[in-house]
C-alpha cells in the first residue's frame, strides 16, 4: 500500500473568536500503487485540508490533532521538518488549483524547474536539461519554449509547466487537488488527459481531489465521497456512480447529467452542510436527507461494508433497503419534502434552494 490515512483528523483555530474548526474528522482511505484515487465533495468539505495534511504544509493555525498518514508505511505526521521537506517533491508533489501562479515571473521556466531538482538532488546541468526538455515533451510544451518567462506562457501552459515541474523528481504520489479549475474548458480537457497518460507513463499514484464529478468519473479508479468533514462512501467509481448507498451520493447523482440523462430531470439537493465547528454526534447529512430517522441524530453512523470492497456512513441502509432509497431519491418531490427544517431553503424549485456545489462538470 503506497499511502494510507488512518482516522485523520485536521483542525483550525481562529484567535480571534477562539473556535476550532474540525475540517477533516477522522477520515481513513488508502491509495495503491499506480492507482488513481479521487476524492470529491463541495466546497468547504475539507478536501484540500486532507492534501496539506499529507504535504504536512497547513497554516500556522491548522493542526494534525488525530491520526496517521503513512507513505510507504512511514507515518508523515511523526516526522521532523528536514526528513518532511525530503519527502515533498522526491515521494509526494503538489499539484494545486494555483500552482501556475507560483511561478516566479523573474526567472525562467526552465531556472525554476531546475531550482526544485537542486533542492533536492545533485545533478549536472545537462542532465537537468535533458530532464525539462523530456519533462517538457510528456506534458505537451515544445521544449523549445522552455527558456521563456512565465509571462510567455498561456494560463494552460503554466499549469502544464507546473506539472511537469511536480513530475521532475518522479515523485510516487501526486496530488492534484483541484488541478484545472482555475482553465477554461479546453485547457481542462488537454491538461486532464496529460495527466492521466502520465501517471500512467510513470506508473505513479494519484489522489486527485475535485468538486466535479465527471471528472473524477473519468479518471480514477476508486472514488471517496466526502461530507461535512466525513467521508459519506468509499468505493470503486464505478459502482459508486452506478449503484451508490449513501444518501449523499444519491442526491449527487441526481446532479450529475451524464448518468442521469437530460437536464430537467437533474434534482439538486436543497439546503447547505452544517458548520464544522463543534459537530454533534449525529449523522451530518441528516439535515438534509429524506431517510433520516431520529437515530441519526443521536450518533454518527460509521463507514460500514455495503459491497465488495465498498463502504458507506449511513445507518438507514439496512432498515429502509437500498433498492427502495435509489428508488425513492430519484424522485424530485422525495428531496423537496425534506426540506421542511425550520432553517431550510425554500422546498418546490431546486433552483430556489442552495443546490449542492458539486457539479457534474461540463459536459451537460
Ligand atoms: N486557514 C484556515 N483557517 C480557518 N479555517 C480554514 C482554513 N482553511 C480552511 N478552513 C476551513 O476548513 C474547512 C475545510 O476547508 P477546505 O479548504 O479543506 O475545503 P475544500 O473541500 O477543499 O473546499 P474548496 O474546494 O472550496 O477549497 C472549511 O470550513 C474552511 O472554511
Amino acid at each position: 500500500m503506497l499511502l494510507e490515512i488512518e482516522d485523520l483528523r485536521t483542525t483550525y483555530t481562529d484567535s480571534s473568536t477562539e473556535s476550532t474548526v474540525t475540517a477533516v474528522d477522522g477520515v481513513s482511505f488508502e491509495i495503491e500503487e499506480g492507482e488513481s484515487f479521487g476524492l470529491v465533495g463541495e466546497s468547504g468539505c475539507g478536501k484540500s485540508t486532507i492534501a496539506k495534511s499529507v504535504m504536512r504544509i497547513l497554516p500556522d493555525n491548522g493542526r494534525i490533532t488525530d491520526g496517521a498518514v503513512r507513505l510507504n508505511g512511514e507515518d508523515l505526521t511523526e516526522l521532523d521538518a528536514e526528513p518532511m521537506r525530503q519527502r515533498r517533491w522526491t515521494d509526494i508533489a503538489l499539484i494545486s488549483q494555483s500552482a501556475m501562479n507560483a511561478l516566479d515571473p523573474v526567472y525562467t521556466v526552465d531556472t525554476q524547474i531546475k531550482e526544485a531538482i537542486e533542492a533536492h538532488e545533485s545533478w549536472s546541468e545537462q542532465r537537468m536539461d535533458d530532464r525539462v526538455v523530456e519533462l517538457f515533451e510528456l506534458v505537451g510544451i515544445d521544449p523549445e519554449r522552455r527558456h521563456d518567462y512565465p509571462h510567455q506562457f498561456s494560463g494552460g501552459m503554466k499549469q502544464r509547466a507546473m506539472i511537469a515541474m511536480a513530475l521532475v523528481l518522479d515523485p510516487d504520489l501526486i496530488i492534484a487537488d483541484e488541478p484545472t479549475t482555475a482553465l477554461d474548458v479546453i485547457s481542462q480537457d488537454t491538461i486532464l488527459h496529460h495527466l492521466e497518460e502520465l501517471q500512467a507513463e510513470t506508473g505513479a499514484s494519484m489522489l486527485l481531489i475535485t468538486h466535479d464529478m465527471s471528472v473524477v468519473a473519468e479518471m480514477c479508479d476508486r472514488t471517496a465521497v466526502m461530507y461535512a468533514g466525513e467521508l459519506a462512501e468509499r468505493g470503486p467509481t464505478e459502482t459508486i456512480f452506478t449503484n451508490p448507498y449513501h444518501p449523499y451520493t444519491l442526491g449527487l447523482k441526481n446532479a450529475f447529467p451524464s448518468i442521469h440523462g437530460g437536464a430537467d430531470s437533474l434534482i439538486s439537493i436543497p439546503g447547505a452542510p452544517p458548520p464544522l465547528t463543534d459537530p454533534a454526534d449525529a449523522c451530518r447529512f441528516a439535515d438534509r436527507c429524506p431517510f433520516a430517522a431520529p437515530e441519526c441524530r443521536s450518533s454518527d453512523p460509521p463507514m460500514k461494508e455495503v459491497a465488495d470492497e465498498h463502504e458507506a456512513a449511513c445507518a438507514r441502509i439496512d432498515d429502509v433497503g437500498i433498492e427502495t432509497m435509489r428508488e425513492q431519491a430519484a424522485k424530485r418531490e422525495v428531496w423537496h419534502g425534506v426540506d421542511d427544517a425550520p432553517d431550510g431553503a425554500s422546498a418546490g424549485d431546486g433552483a430556489a434552494s442552495a443546490p449542492t456545489e458539486v457539479s457534474g462538470g461540463d459536459s451537460a
